[in-house]
């Protein structure tokens, strides 16, 4: 009889092979399924060379098992990656056609990924030492240091609780630490219950949400389109208390620049349970931290960006995706994973109710919600007093403009500040301008490495290219013509906001753009010194959401247009949601708020539509569009994008992938064509188009295909990515 091999370890690697890779369990060991999602560390590549990978199976091994070699060290006693977690990003690396390691390596927190262990999750607390005592009792100076040290005096504080008062504290902390005032010990049980702020009446609109997510059971997708301000955060907040209180975990994913420490705060003085954040801009240890009490069960909530979609939810009840439509939850390397399209698989697979809201649904969702499969419910008035902002279009043609902005808008700005109220300017490009021309004879400055012009900063003494960070001192006179009469081009935020300190010398103003806000946490620094009384704010996009700025009734939005004729099919989609969510600023409290949107085309459909029927009308119309022209969510899509150097390699290896594809009818394939941006940082871009009507097929081909292209000796010469379900197609 022949004896059945001994079973081995397959071992996902975090390496751009699209396989597993087998190992022999250390000696005096066996292969169980008690492996499968532990994190093992085995001999990879020539020499010394190790890995840490995930055991993702035990079974025969397809080579001779005497010839595999021993993994290393089996470094979790407990499956770190385990049942859902796993089938979820199984799912993933078959949706992506990424390999299964790195996408592993991707859902976890980097310490964990590079094989430490599990950090501690216990609470901590900080209590005054005796000398702590006796200089609570003396005179000290006062500072931040010495309110927390007589804070401390009664009692002992969790960390938890003491971030919830102040998000500065560690720094008062250390230096009492330091002066052997006060020291961190470690808190047994779990946090008490803080008592939590009182939740208002709902209104009928939010009382249906939250019946629809109490009647029903299991997995169930609730889209809740709400006006801006119009009290979504109340519906997840209660039915986040919903949750906690049958035992439940609840993830909140937020857009990138929506997790702010306002929102942390709401959040956790509302539910009275530690809040977890989860961002990229926390030092790795936190987001193990984070990422590990939520595995443990210990954490309850956690609130985070695209990546926190990957946290371990033992004890699920609840995903909550704010803003759904947000650019920010598609990752653009790596594995392109979108995050809104994975919390919907975790909750399928979790059996929990999802709420994706926003004010201004992704095309695809209202899709979805038109085709049945997810609920569909409106919150059309704003919460409280707060009344819609009135809209206006100015009509700019043949009028005068000084530096981009027409007289008529900035008289309205100046109103608004003699009634001393905040009036924001919105142009969503930061720099002077965006090109320097030559009067003369049309030369404009161009990045010499990208397809692109180089915006002029720091008023016209810096040029600089957006795209590759690349950076230039102007020419004195055109290098094409001689001329001296070089012009920068156009207005960003910089040009707007030196043109109101001119006109308005007297205002108090900030700017709120990428380069104002270096530091993560600058913004609300920003707005907090802004305060509340009378004055201008110039942003971007940074601008346009999340913060409540009860003084702000008036929005001026400069340069409407570009958004309007761009060739992107997502443009006039795009373009919808800023404009409302911009608009959205203004009158957010008891003052009445006004929009003014300055245009060349006032008649443009899109923005008669918008004014006409809001959001809902301009989404209808669009979704007829994508329909007639199949473009998604009537079609799937899947891009291939290759840089190089060389124009040659690029165009060589698209060529040969598309010589390689099985054309079938239910599939199409486009190109090679240059990227959109044809150039980038030195290297030649290309790409090729795939898509079908369904998704099936399409993926069926990828799988099909994506193997063959492995292997192309001209795959050598080139960077080279698959985009499943792409957001832009740059
Ligand atoms: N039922 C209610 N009764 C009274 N006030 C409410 C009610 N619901 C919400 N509010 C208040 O109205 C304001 C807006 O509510 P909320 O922040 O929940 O809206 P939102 O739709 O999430 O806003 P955004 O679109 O900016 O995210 C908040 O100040 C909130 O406290
Ligand atoms: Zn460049």
């Amino acid at each position: 009889m022949p004896v059945a091999p001994e079973p081995v370890l397959r071992v996902a690697l975090p390496v751009p092979l699209p396989r597993l890779f087998d190992y022999r369990p250390p000696a005096g060991q066996s292969a169980g399924p008690d492996w499968i999602g532990c994190r093992v560390r085995v001999p990879f590549g020539r020499g010394e060379g190790e890995q840490i990978g995930v055991v993702a199976g035990i079974g025969p091994s397809e080579a001779d098992p005497e010839a595999l070699k021993p993994v290393q060290a089996r470094l979790d006693v407990e499956p770190l990656l385990g049942g859902e977690l796993l089938e979820s990003l199984r799912w993933t690396a078959g949706y992506y056609h990424a390999p299964l390691g790195e996408v592993l390596a991707t859902a976890m927190p980097a310490t964990l990924r590079g094989g430490q262990p599990l950090p501690e999750t216990a609470r901590h607390g900080w209590r005054l030492t005796e000398a702590g005592q006796q200089a609570a009792a003396g005179h000290g100076r006062d500072g931040k240091p010495r309110r927390l040290l007589l804070r401390l005096v009664a009692h002992v504080l969790g960390e938890d609780q003491l971030e919830q008062d102040d998000a500065d504290w560690r720094a008062s902390a250390r230096a009492l630490a330091q002066r052997g005032l006060a020291e961190r010990i470690v808190l047994a049980g779990a946090p008490e219950p803080a008592p939590s702020a009182a939740a208002p009446t709902l209104m009928p609109g939010q009382a249906d949400a939250l019946s629809v997510l109490r009647a029903g059971q299991g997995f169930r997708t609730l889209l809740l389109e709400g006006v801006t301000g119009s009290g979504k955060t109340e519906v997840y907040l209660q039915a986040i208390a919903d949750t906690l209180a049958a035992g439940r975990q609840a993830l909140v994913l937020v857009p990138e620049i929506g997790l702010t420490p306002q929102t942390l705060a709401r959040f956790r003085s509302r539910l009275g349970v530690p809040v977890l954040a989860y961002h990229s801009g926390l030092a790795d240890g936190e987001r193990a931290r984070a990422w590990t009490a939520m595995a443990r069960g210990e954490a309850r909530v956690l609130v985070g960006t695209r990546s926190a979609v990957f946290c371990p939810l033992p004890e699920a009840g609840l995903i909550v995706v704010d803003e759904e439509h947000d650019g920010s939850y598609k990752q653009q390397d790596g594995i392109r994973y979108h995050a809104r399209d994975l919390a919907l698989v975790r909750a399928s697979k979790l059996g929990v109710p999802v709420i994706l809201g926003s004010a201004t649904p992704s095309l695809e969702s209202l899709h979805n919600a038109l085709q049945g499969r997810y609920r569909h419910l409106r919150l059309g008035q704003r919460a409280g007093k707060a009344r819609p902002p009135s809209v206006r279009v100015l009509d700019v043609r043949k009028r005068p403009l000084r530096d981009g902005l027409s007289e008529e808008l900035l008289a309205a700005v100046g109103a608004c500040l003699d009634r001393g109220e905040q009036a924001l300017v919105f142009k969503n490009r930061r720099g002077y301008a965006p090109v320097l021309i030559c009067h003369d004879c049309g030369w404009s400055a161009h990045c010499k490495r990208c397809d692109a012009a180089m915006t002029v900063h720091t008023g016209g003494r810096r040029l600089i290219c957006h795209h590759c960070g690349a950076r230039a001192t102007p020419p004195n006179a055109c290098p094409d013509c001689a001329s001296l009469a070089l012009m920068p081009q156009g207005a960003g935020t910089e040009r707007i906001e030196q043109a109101l300190a001119e006109r308005f010398p007297d205002a108090r103003m900030v700017r709120v753009d990428r380069e104002t806000t270096r530091r993560r946490d600058a913004i609300e620094k920003i707005l907090a010194d802004f305060g509340e009384q009378s004055g201008i704010l110039v942003g971007t996009q940074m601008l346009a959401k999340g913060h409540d700025l009860p003084r702000l009734t008036l929005v001026a939005v400069v340069g409407v247009d570009e958004g309007l004729f761009s060739a992107d099919f997502r443009a006039g989609e795009k373009l919808a949601q800023l404009l409302i969510q911009v608009a959205g600023r203004a009158g957010r409290a008891e003052l009445p708020g006004e929009v003014l949107l300055q245009t060349h085309h006032p008649d443009h459909p899109m923005l008669n539509t918008l004014l006409a029927g809001g959001y809902p009308a301009v989404a209808a119309l669009q979704l007829a569009e994508r329909e007639a022209a199949a473009f998604p969510p009537y079609a799937h899509l899947a891009l291939l994008r290759a840089e190089a150097p060389t124009e040659a390699d690029m165009q060589a290896f698209l060529r040969e992938a598309r010589e390689l594809f099985a054309a079938r009818d239910d599939v199409f394939l486009n190109g090679p064509m240059p990227a959109p941006m044809a150039r980038r940082a030195g290297m030649a871009r290309g790409q090729l188009l795939l898509g079908a009507a369904q998704r099936a097929p399409l993926h069926a081909a990828l799988h099909d295909w994506l193997p063959r292209l492995q292997v192309l000796k001209s795959a050598r010469r080139v960077r080279w990515s698959l985009d499943v379900d792409p957001t832009d197609l740059y």
